[in-house]
């Protein structure tokens, strides 16, 4: 199938300038996988800092970024000033940044056009709330949440997906390997039915959720998950083990 599986890291608002230096001389040793696409979600302030201590090999990506080049918006990031700064990758649509921050499906989507077309890639995240696994919307919401982004981009060939299932975000309660699965497969038969088979075969999805090096290896085995973004164990030395998953 040939999907270079791909490790995110997601710091979150998490770090100082000696804990990332540590987190990054971890990193530095590894060792890892060379056949993994790594990738570690940096806070703003110190997107420099892990750029100028990490290798090349190890990407260093923005969490967020606005949806235009530049202006008045107080506070905002744009995607021209993370490639000013040599940063290639952001992480759009992370279930935080919807139900803390109110970020739409639609604004996500003019985030995720905008950043591509500045030419970063993108890590872009979706995933349904435990009322709505419950509910039986799973597919559903995971579907109008991908169906949002297709309807404003034409070329997927840099973004990378991540499931995230709100319910196993930060809460011990991973999904099992079985349950990401069937999700991730749901997810590649929309875009063979609502994108291309070509997008469908060679689109990477990742899970996320309390992945651990404890559970990581029976996810990477399922054939649909093509990687992971992980929170929580990305602060940790143990990110390595996860980024080998596949060893
Ligand atoms: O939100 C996540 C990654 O973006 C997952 O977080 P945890 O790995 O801490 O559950």
């Amino acid at each position: 199938m040939g999907r270079k599986f791909c490790v995110g890291g997601n710091w979150k608002m998490n770090g100082d300038k000696k804990s990332i230096t540590e987190l990054c001389d971890i990193l530095k040793k590894g060792p890892l996988d060379p056949n993994v696409e790594v990738v570690v979600g940096c806070p703003a302030p110190y997107l420099t800092l892990a750029k100028s201590l990490l290798p090349a090999t190890i990407n260093v990506s923005a969490q967020n970024a606005y949806k235009v080049a530049k202006g008045a918006f107080t506070g905002e990031i744009s995607p021209a000033m993370l490639k000013d700064l040599e940063i290639n990758w952001v992480i759009l649509g992370h279930s935080e940044r919807r139900a803390i921050f109110g970020e739409t499906d639609q604004l996500i989507a003019e985030k995720v056009a905008h950043a591509l077309a500045e030419g970063l890639k993108v890590i872009a995240c979706i995933g349904e709330t435990l009322q709505e696994r419950e509910a039986g919307q799973t597919e559903a919401v995971c579907f109008r949440q991908t169906k949002a982004i297709a309807d404003a981009i034409k070329d997927w060939s840099n973004v990378v997906i991540a499931y995230e299932p709100v319910w196993a975000i930060g809460t011990g309660k991973t999904a099992t390997p079985e349950q990401a699965q069937e999700v991730h497969a749901a997810l590649r038969k929309w875009f063979t039915d609502n994108v291309s088979a070509d997008v469908s075969a060679s689109i990477r999805i990742q899970y996320g959720g309390s992945v651990t090096a404890a559970n990581c290896k029976d996810l990477a085995a399922k054939p649909d998950i093509d990687g992971f973004l992980v929170g929580g164990a990305s602060l940790k030395p143990e990110f390595v083990q996860i980024v080998n998953a596949k060893q």
